[in-house]
Protein backbone atom coordinates (compact mmCIF):
# COMPACT_ATOMS: atom_id res chain seq x y z
CA UNK A 1 0.00 0.00 0.00
CA UNK A 2 1.07 3.54 -0.50
CA UNK A 3 1.71 6.18 2.00
CA UNK A 4 -0.60 8.77 2.15
CA UNK A 5 0.17 10.71 5.32
CA UNK A 6 3.47 10.49 8.32
CA UNK A 7 3.57 11.70 10.99
CA UNK A 8 6.98 11.93 12.80
CA UNK A 9 7.14 12.81 16.31
CA UNK A 10 5.07 15.35 16.47
CA UNK A 11 4.50 17.68 19.41
CA UNK A 12 2.48 20.84 19.65
CA UNK A 13 2.66 22.90 22.90
CA UNK A 14 0.29 25.98 23.51
CA UNK A 15 1.17 28.72 26.07
CA UNK A 16 -1.42 29.48 28.72
CA UNK A 17 0.03 32.52 30.22
CA UNK A 18 3.08 30.95 32.28
CA UNK A 19 1.81 27.73 31.78
CA UNK A 20 2.71 25.33 28.99
CA UNK A 21 -0.16 22.74 27.57
CA UNK A 22 1.60 19.71 25.79
CA UNK A 23 -1.25 19.10 23.33
CA UNK A 24 0.74 16.89 21.09
CA UNK A 25 3.77 14.71 22.83
CA UNK A 26 5.26 12.60 20.29
CA UNK A 27 3.18 11.57 17.34
CA UNK A 28 4.34 8.82 15.28
CA UNK A 29 1.66 7.37 12.42
CA UNK A 30 1.76 6.31 9.54
CA UNK A 31 -1.47 6.86 7.31
CA UNK A 32 -2.01 4.61 3.86
CA UNK A 33 -4.04 5.44 0.49
CA UNK A 34 -7.11 4.25 1.31
CA UNK A 35 -7.63 4.12 4.93
CA UNK A 36 -10.74 4.70 7.23
CA UNK A 37 -9.01 6.13 10.08
CA UNK A 38 -10.90 6.66 13.32
CA UNK A 39 -8.93 9.16 16.39
CA UNK A 40 -10.85 8.28 19.24
CA UNK A 41 -9.67 9.35 22.90
CA UNK A 42 -11.12 11.66 25.90
CA UNK A 43 -11.43 15.34 26.08
CA UNK A 44 -8.57 17.35 25.57
CA UNK A 45 -6.45 14.20 24.46
CA UNK A 46 -5.20 16.13 21.31
CA UNK A 47 -7.54 14.95 18.40
CA UNK A 48 -8.34 18.40 17.10
CA UNK A 49 -4.85 19.68 17.24
CA UNK A 50 -3.71 16.74 15.90
CA UNK A 51 -6.16 17.14 12.98
CA UNK A 52 -5.75 20.66 12.70
CA UNK A 53 -1.81 20.28 12.16
CA UNK A 54 -2.69 17.37 9.35
CA UNK A 55 -4.97 19.77 7.53
CA UNK A 56 -2.34 22.63 7.60
CA UNK A 57 -4.71 24.96 9.67
CA UNK A 58 -1.70 24.55 12.39
CA UNK A 59 1.72 24.26 12.28
CA UNK A 60 3.66 21.67 15.46
CA UNK A 61 6.10 22.83 17.79
CA UNK A 62 7.99 19.87 16.64
CA UNK A 63 8.24 16.99 14.19
CA UNK A 64 6.88 16.60 11.07
CA UNK A 65 3.80 15.87 8.48
CA UNK A 66 5.04 14.79 5.13
CA UNK A 67 2.16 13.86 2.76
CA UNK A 68 2.89 11.56 -0.20
CA UNK A 69 6.34 12.62 0.17
CA UNK A 70 6.03 16.52 0.51
CA UNK A 71 7.41 17.91 3.86
CA UNK A 72 4.95 20.70 4.75
CA UNK A 73 7.83 21.87 6.55
CA UNK A 74 9.10 22.94 3.80
CA UNK A 75 6.59 24.74 2.22
CA UNK A 76 6.40 28.70 2.67
CA UNK A 77 2.94 29.78 4.15
CA UNK A 78 1.51 30.66 0.70
CA UNK A 79 2.36 27.37 -0.77
CA UNK A 80 0.89 25.80 2.86
CA UNK A 81 -2.45 27.40 2.02
CA UNK A 82 -2.32 26.41 -1.63
CA UNK A 83 -1.47 22.74 -0.72
CA UNK A 84 -4.08 22.65 1.49
CA UNK A 85 -7.05 23.86 -0.82
CA UNK A 86 -5.67 20.95 -3.67
CA UNK A 87 -5.48 18.87 -1.41
CA UNK A 88 -7.09 18.35 1.41
CA UNK A 89 -11.20 18.22 2.04
CA UNK A 90 -12.68 19.19 5.60
CA UNK A 91 -15.77 18.39 7.50
CA UNK A 92 -16.60 20.35 10.61
CA UNK A 93 -19.21 19.60 12.96
CA UNK A 94 -20.91 22.48 12.55
CA UNK A 95 -21.02 22.19 8.93
CA UNK A 96 -19.67 25.60 8.04
CA UNK A 97 -21.90 25.79 4.97
CA UNK A 98 -22.12 29.39 3.28
CA UNK A 99 -25.91 30.28 4.05
CA UNK A 100 -26.30 32.28 0.84
CA UNK A 101 -24.92 30.26 -1.30
CA UNK A 102 -27.41 27.21 -2.60
CA UNK A 103 -26.36 23.55 -2.05
CA UNK A 104 -24.86 23.83 -5.99
CA UNK A 105 -23.13 26.92 -5.50
CA UNK A 106 -21.72 25.66 -1.83
CA UNK A 107 -20.25 22.25 -3.34
CA UNK A 108 -18.66 24.20 -6.25
CA UNK A 109 -17.02 26.71 -4.20
CA UNK A 110 -13.70 25.16 -3.75
CA UNK A 111 -13.20 24.86 -7.48
CA UNK A 112 -14.44 28.42 -8.32
CA UNK A 113 -10.60 29.32 -7.82
CA UNK A 114 -9.58 26.69 -10.19
CA UNK A 115 -9.37 28.07 -13.59
CA UNK A 116 -8.75 24.63 -15.04
CA UNK A 117 -12.18 23.55 -14.97
CA UNK A 118 -15.15 25.24 -17.39
CA UNK A 119 -18.24 26.66 -15.53
CA UNK A 120 -19.94 23.22 -16.93
CA UNK A 121 -17.75 21.05 -15.63
CA UNK A 122 -17.74 22.35 -12.31
CA UNK A 123 -21.73 21.90 -12.45
CA UNK A 124 -21.58 18.76 -13.50
CA UNK A 125 -18.57 17.36 -11.22
CA UNK A 126 -20.63 19.32 -8.57
CA UNK A 127 -24.34 17.92 -9.58
CA UNK A 128 -22.66 14.03 -9.69
CA UNK A 129 -21.40 14.11 -5.80
CA UNK A 130 -24.88 15.96 -4.85
CA UNK A 131 -26.74 12.77 -6.38
CA UNK A 132 -24.08 10.49 -4.57
CA UNK A 133 -24.84 11.72 -1.02
CA UNK A 134 -28.26 11.83 -1.81
CA UNK A 135 -29.01 14.73 -2.01
CA UNK A 136 -30.71 14.95 -5.65
CA UNK A 137 -33.44 17.76 -6.58
CA UNK A 138 -31.94 19.70 -3.68
CA UNK A 139 -29.50 21.71 -5.44
CA UNK A 140 -31.30 24.67 -5.15
CA UNK A 141 -32.13 25.01 -1.78
CA UNK A 142 -30.13 27.32 0.74
CA UNK A 143 -28.81 25.80 3.90
CA UNK A 144 -31.55 27.20 6.28
CA UNK A 145 -34.10 24.86 4.89
CA UNK A 146 -32.24 21.76 4.92
CA UNK A 147 -31.74 19.57 7.93
CA UNK A 148 -28.60 19.15 10.32
CA UNK A 149 -27.83 15.87 8.24
CA UNK A 150 -28.66 17.04 4.93
CA UNK A 151 -26.26 19.85 5.19
CA UNK A 152 -23.28 17.34 6.96
CA UNK A 153 -24.32 15.43 3.36
CA UNK A 154 -23.51 19.14 1.39
CA UNK A 155 -19.94 19.38 3.36
CA UNK A 156 -19.40 15.55 2.40
CA UNK A 157 -19.87 16.59 -1.04
CA UNK A 158 -18.04 19.86 -0.94
CA UNK A 159 -15.32 17.75 0.86
CA UNK A 160 -14.71 15.39 -1.92
CA UNK A 161 -15.44 17.55 -5.06
CA UNK A 162 -11.80 18.27 -5.73
CA UNK A 163 -11.00 14.91 -5.24
CA UNK A 164 -8.78 15.54 -2.42
CA UNK A 165 -5.75 13.17 -1.16
CA UNK A 166 -7.40 13.10 2.10
CA UNK A 167 -10.70 13.90 4.02
CA UNK A 168 -10.45 15.18 7.71
CA UNK A 169 -13.10 15.58 9.56
CA UNK A 170 -13.22 16.35 13.03
CA UNK A 171 -16.33 14.93 15.01
CA UNK A 172 -18.49 15.22 11.87
CA UNK A 173 -21.84 13.49 13.51
CA UNK A 174 -21.30 15.59 16.53
CA UNK A 175 -24.42 17.52 16.32
CA UNK A 176 -26.64 14.35 15.00
CA UNK A 177 -28.91 12.31 16.37
CA UNK A 178 -27.81 8.47 16.19
CA UNK A 179 -29.60 7.76 13.06
CA UNK A 180 -28.68 10.50 10.91
CA UNK A 181 -24.95 9.81 12.26
CA UNK A 182 -24.58 6.16 11.18
CA UNK A 183 -26.08 7.74 7.99
CA UNK A 184 -23.36 9.72 7.74
CA UNK A 185 -20.34 7.44 8.35
CA UNK A 186 -22.23 5.39 6.06
CA UNK A 187 -21.99 7.40 3.30
CA UNK A 188 -17.98 9.11 3.88
CA UNK A 189 -17.39 5.18 4.23
CA UNK A 190 -19.51 4.83 0.52
CA UNK A 191 -16.99 7.08 -1.01
CA UNK A 192 -13.85 5.85 0.35
CA UNK A 193 -14.57 2.05 -1.04
CA UNK A 194 -16.18 3.56 -4.26
CA UNK A 195 -13.65 6.77 -5.07
CA UNK A 196 -10.67 5.33 -2.32
CA UNK A 197 -10.37 9.10 -0.80
CA UNK A 198 -8.39 8.55 2.55
CA UNK A 199 -10.70 9.81 5.30
CA UNK A 200 -9.21 10.71 8.94
CA UNK A 201 -11.99 11.68 11.49
CA UNK A 202 -12.47 12.30 14.98
CA UNK A 203 -14.89 11.01 16.94
CA UNK A 204 -16.56 10.61 20.78
CA UNK A 205 -19.47 8.49 19.79
CA UNK A 206 -19.41 4.68 20.19
CA UNK A 207 -21.97 4.54 16.99
CA UNK A 208 -19.85 5.78 14.61
CA UNK A 209 -16.75 3.99 16.09
CA UNK A 210 -17.83 0.43 14.70
CA UNK A 211 -17.94 1.64 11.36
CA UNK A 212 -13.99 2.50 11.34
CA UNK A 213 -11.50 0.19 9.70
CA UNK A 214 -8.56 1.54 12.09
CA UNK A 215 -8.76 3.20 15.32
CA UNK A 216 -6.29 5.41 16.86
CA UNK A 217 -6.68 6.38 20.26
CA UNK A 218 -5.09 9.01 22.06
CA UNK A 219 -4.53 9.35 25.73
CA UNK A 220 -2.86 12.84 27.03
CA UNK A 221 -1.41 13.32 24.02
CA UNK A 222 0.29 10.16 22.93
CA UNK A 223 -1.05 7.33 20.90
CA UNK A 224 -2.07 4.59 23.73
CA UNK A 225 -3.58 2.16 21.04
CA UNK A 226 -3.56 1.41 17.22
CA UNK A 227 -6.11 -1.17 16.31
CA UNK A 228 -6.71 -2.20 13.00
CA UNK A 229 -10.05 -4.34 11.72
N1 LIG B 1 -5.53 27.35 21.51
C1 LIG B 1 -5.21 26.69 22.63
N2 LIG B 1 -4.53 27.28 23.64
C2 LIG B 1 -4.19 26.62 24.75
N3 LIG B 1 -4.48 25.32 24.99
C3 LIG B 1 -5.16 24.67 24.02
C4 LIG B 1 -5.56 25.31 22.81
N4 LIG B 1 -6.22 24.39 22.04
C5 LIG B 1 -6.24 23.24 22.75
N5 LIG B 1 -5.60 23.40 23.93
C6 LIG B 1 -5.37 22.36 24.96
O1 LIG B 1 -4.69 21.27 24.30
C7 LIG B 1 -5.21 20.03 24.78
C8 LIG B 1 -5.75 19.22 23.61
O2 LIG B 1 -6.89 19.87 23.08
P1 LIG B 1 -7.72 19.34 21.83
O3 LIG B 1 -8.78 20.34 21.52
O4 LIG B 1 -6.79 18.97 20.76
O5 LIG B 1 -8.37 18.01 22.41
P2 LIG B 1 -9.58 17.11 21.88
O6 LIG B 1 -9.18 15.70 22.10
O7 LIG B 1 -9.93 17.54 20.50
O8 LIG B 1 -10.76 17.51 22.86
P3 LIG B 1 -12.36 17.50 22.62
O9 LIG B 1 -12.73 16.08 22.43
O10 LIG B 1 -12.91 18.09 23.88
O11 LIG B 1 -12.62 18.37 21.40
C9 LIG B 1 -6.25 20.36 25.84
O12 LIG B 1 -5.61 20.31 27.11
C10 LIG B 1 -6.65 21.78 25.49
O13 LIG B 1 -7.07 22.47 26.64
Amino acid sequence: MAVCLEMKKLRKVYKKGEIDVEALRGIDLVIEKGEFVSIMGPSGSGKTTLLNIVGCLDVPTSGEVIYNETPLHNLKENELSDYRKNNIGFIFQSYNLIPVLTVLENVELPMVIDKSLSVEERTERAMKLIERVGLKGMENRYPRELSGGQEQRVAIARALVKNPLVVLADEPTANLDSVTAEEIIEIMRQMNETEGTTFVFSTHDPRVEKHARRIIFLQDGQIARDERR
